[in-house]
């Protein structure tokens, strides 16, 4: 009997072949796992080299199943596969395995099924060969492909690839960055660009040796399990495969160790947001044990704040989600005044009644000077969104994008009327959200003030801040006031916060410069460009739609979605107008009867106002079908074909969409048209923001995607998307 423990940890390939398994046989594996770690040379196990001077070793499973096995060290193990028995010994040279000299992971390749399924397929004997095609990757040397990492073995057959559908199945089979690799060069993404943005990112960070598998096993770009996790999920069967295998460039994101703030940007479906939670885990592992919750995990809305739990919870169950505060960002700024008693007992009121509130404030009390429009953007925008808190940090401010410029004597005035406003929304027990976040910061901000530099004991007792870390996921839609508070709420120093979001996807009018806020990213930013959710076809119409939009990176510079791909392929989108809304409705109804009217919450239509999703309901309703409205915790149940407008879909996935509504007045607002002459700036803004409401809407689409309108289609729909209609 052996003594110590031996490890054996789970290659992600192996799992996808265990997926496919019986239960029974899923179980075995998992018997089998347990047995090993205890006793390899249990005589049951069979435990045997394949070949000489292979480092790969076959074991019994079961009757009909082998593991391979590859020993990386003497005590340690890497199962990379689940093989039939038959296949496992019937033709021993179809295994390859080699340490990327790019990535520095382990990668193990089936070469049979890859020749038996492509090249022996492409040209059956009896039938007349096709003329000759060009191979699809003959204008790259073979050392261009090995630079960009694609896994040595598989150059022959690489080279014999002509058509799309053999790449598939070849990409089937192939390791990651093969993968990857060969999809961005075949969509024509020129070599230096594939080089920069996926080969780049998951380099290893230290020279390989491609002999050592002890250093191999432990890189990130060798995607493993450790632990039973993976196969007691998958007998559970609650498995869902991004709690357990990551990208190896999310990987790398995740373990990384920072200086201080980081940030990770990246396209819709690219796995922030799986980043974020792993990150949390990642950070709580090195927590000491206590029963506190040093880590935050925050972002905009609740329903959102509401996923982040139920993921977190699936990620590493209670005992993980009891050492994270999560909640959402207003949520936490409400509870940082109530802890102060600083908002008496007033009521929060949404912050797009503000305009209203100016309006009624300036007619009651009979002031003119000013228009109520130009008064509550400047308040809400340089006011509020700045966090001033004196008429002299108002003189000194910055008034970027706010169109005409202001004398002192101006701003003199608008400070006293902001001050009246306030006093009067006070007398009235009402505020906004904005301005409890500005409280909050400002109450933060001074807690820390008042105790750092004074080291230990200070007047309050020692001084803590709030939280080891922040994490903060939909980073994009915080205002200056948030960032503030966060800033104030933890120390800097190393992994004190880490954010995820897309500027692409901002649909809350709130634009930053981070470093101009104490959270300073430079040289800790990074961006996912693989697109885990929207098929290719999907993703390529969505990208049409920012045709000609700049984004900014949250700090000052510009952002794009360069390198933005997808592995997965389905049906075009289906563009469509209509002459008039009513027989925009009857396009609606025709859509979901040709997917099967499927009701189990896989279908989702989106609208961009709430008059447009009744009018939906009642038709559908009036068909007979089940609709359900998605309100601002998410939708009010799972079934049913869910409606909802397009802000409430932020967060949110479903396996078809349609888009309806997308005519020329509606997508973007026509009330926004007053300001193209009188504040270009904010026009400007404003139309990003609806343009953004619409990428976000249509990413959401799993699979299939149907964008109508009624009279003109919206100028975001370019001359080829609406052109489609036709063919
Ligand atoms: N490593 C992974 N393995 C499997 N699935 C993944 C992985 N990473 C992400 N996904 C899946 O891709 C989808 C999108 O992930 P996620 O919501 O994290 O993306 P996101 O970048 O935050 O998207 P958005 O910007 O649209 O909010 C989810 O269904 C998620 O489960």
């Amino acid at each position: 009997m052996s003594t110590g423990a031996t490890t054996l940890r789970m290659l992600d390939r192996a799992d996808k072949e265990v997926m496919k398994l019986t239960r029974a046989d899923i179980g075995a594996v998992y018997e089998f796992m347990h047995k090993f770690r205890h006793n390899p040379e249990n005589p049951g196990l069979n435990l045997k080299a394949l070949n000489s001077d292979s480092r790969l070793m076959s074991a019994r499973v079961n009757k009909d199943y082998r593991a391979l096995l590859l020993h990386i060290s003497e005590r340690d193990y890497l199962l990379v596969a689940v093989k039939h028995r038959g296949e496992v010994y019937d033709d021993l040279s179809r295994y390859a395995y080699r340490i990327n000299r790019i990535t520095g992971g382990i990668e193990v390749i089936d070469m049979a099924p890859v020749g038996d399924s492509i090249i022996g397929r492409v040209v059956p004997p009896d039938v007349e060969p096709e003329p000759a095609q060009k191979p699809l990757f003959d204008t790259y040397t073979d050392s261009q492909l090995l630079d960009l990492g694609v896994s040595e073995p598989l150059l022959p057959q690489i080279r014999e690839l002509t058509i799309e559908a053999e790449l598939l199945e070849l990409l089937d089979r192939a390791p990651q960055l093969t993968t990857d690799v060969l999809f961005a060069l075949f969509d024509g993404t020129p070599y230096d660009d594939v080089l920069q943005q996926v080969t780049d990112p998951v380099r290893a960070d230290e020279p390989v040796d491609p002999e050592d598998f002890e250093a191999a096993v432990e890189r990130p770009a060798t995607q493993v399990t450790t632990d039973d996790e993976a196969l007691q999920a998958m007998l559970g069967e609650a498995f869902e495969r991004w709690q357990i295998f990551l990208h190896p460039t999310q990987r790398k994101l995740v373990e990384r160790r920072y200086n201080g703030p980081a940030r990770v940007g990246g396209g819709p479906g690219t796995g922030k947001t799986i980043v974020a939670l792993h990150r949390v885990a990642h950070l709580a592992r090195q927590l000491p044990d206590g029963a506190d919750k040093p880590i935050l995990l925050t972002t905009f809305n609740r329903n959102l704040a509401a996923d982040l739990r139920t993921r977190l919870m699936a990620l590493g169950g209670q005992e993980l989600v009891s050492r994270v505060d999560i909640v959402n960002i207003d949520r936490l700024a409400s509870r940082v005044v109530a802890e102060a008693k600083a908002g008496g007992s007033r009521r929060v009121v949404d912050d797009n009644r503000v305009l209203e509130l100016w309006d009624e404030f300036l007619i009651e009390t009979g002031e003119t000077a000013w228009e109520a429009e130009f008064l509550a953007a400047e308040w809400t925008q340089v006011i509020l969104g700045q966090v001033l808190n004196s008429r002299t940090d108002y003189f000194k401010a910055r008034r970027p994008n706010r169109g005409r410029s202001l004398s002192r004597i101006e701003r003199d005035q608008i400070w006293q009327l902001t001050e009246r406003f306030t006093t009067w929304l006070e007398n009235r027990g009402v505020w906004t959200w904005r301005q409890v976040a500005q409280r909050a910061a400002r109450l933060e901000m001074d807690r820390t003030a008042q105790n750092t530099g004074v080291a230990g004991e200070s007047s309050g007792g020692f001084y803590r801040p709030r939280y080891r870390h922040v994490v903060v996921d939909e980073a994009q839609d915080l205002s200056a006031a948030h960032w503030k508070m966060l800033r104030a709420m933890v120390a800097p120093g190393p992994d004190d916060m880490f954010l995820t979001g897309d500027t692409h996807q901002r649909i809350y009018d709130n634009h930053v410069t981070l470093s101009s806020l104490g959270v300073n990213i430079r040289g800790r930013s990074s961006r996912l460009t693989l697109s885990y959710r929207t098929t290719r076809q999907i993703l390529a119409d969505a990208l049409q739609i920012m045709t000609g939009e700049v984004y900014d990176d949250l700090d000052g510079g510009e952002e794009d979605l360069a390198g933005y791909r997808s592995l997965l392929r389905g049906g075009r989108p289906v563009f469509r107008g209509a002459g008039t809304w009513a027989q925009e409705r009857d396009l609606i109804v025709e859509q979901l009867r040709s997917w099967g009217s499927p009701t189990d919450g896989s279908v989702a239509i989106c609208v961009p106002t709430k008059d447009l999703a009744a009018d939906v309901i009642t038709r559908l309703e009036a068909d007979g079908l089940e609709v359900v409205e998605i309100g601002p915790d998410g939708p009010k149940r799972p079934d049913g074909v869910h409606i909802g407008t397009m802000h409430r879909f932020k967060g949110l996935e479903y396996q078809r969409m349609i888009i309806a509504g997308v005519s020329d007045g509606l997508v973007p607002r026509q009330m926004i048209s007053r300001y193209r002459d009188t504040d270009p700036k904010r026009y400007q803004r404003e139309r990003q923001r609806d343009r953004s409401l619409l990428f976000v809407a249509a990413t959401r689409a799993r699979d299939e995607l149907a964008v109508f309108w009624h009279g003109t289609p919206s100028p975001f729909l370019t001359g080829r998307l609406v052109q489609r209609q036709l063919a």
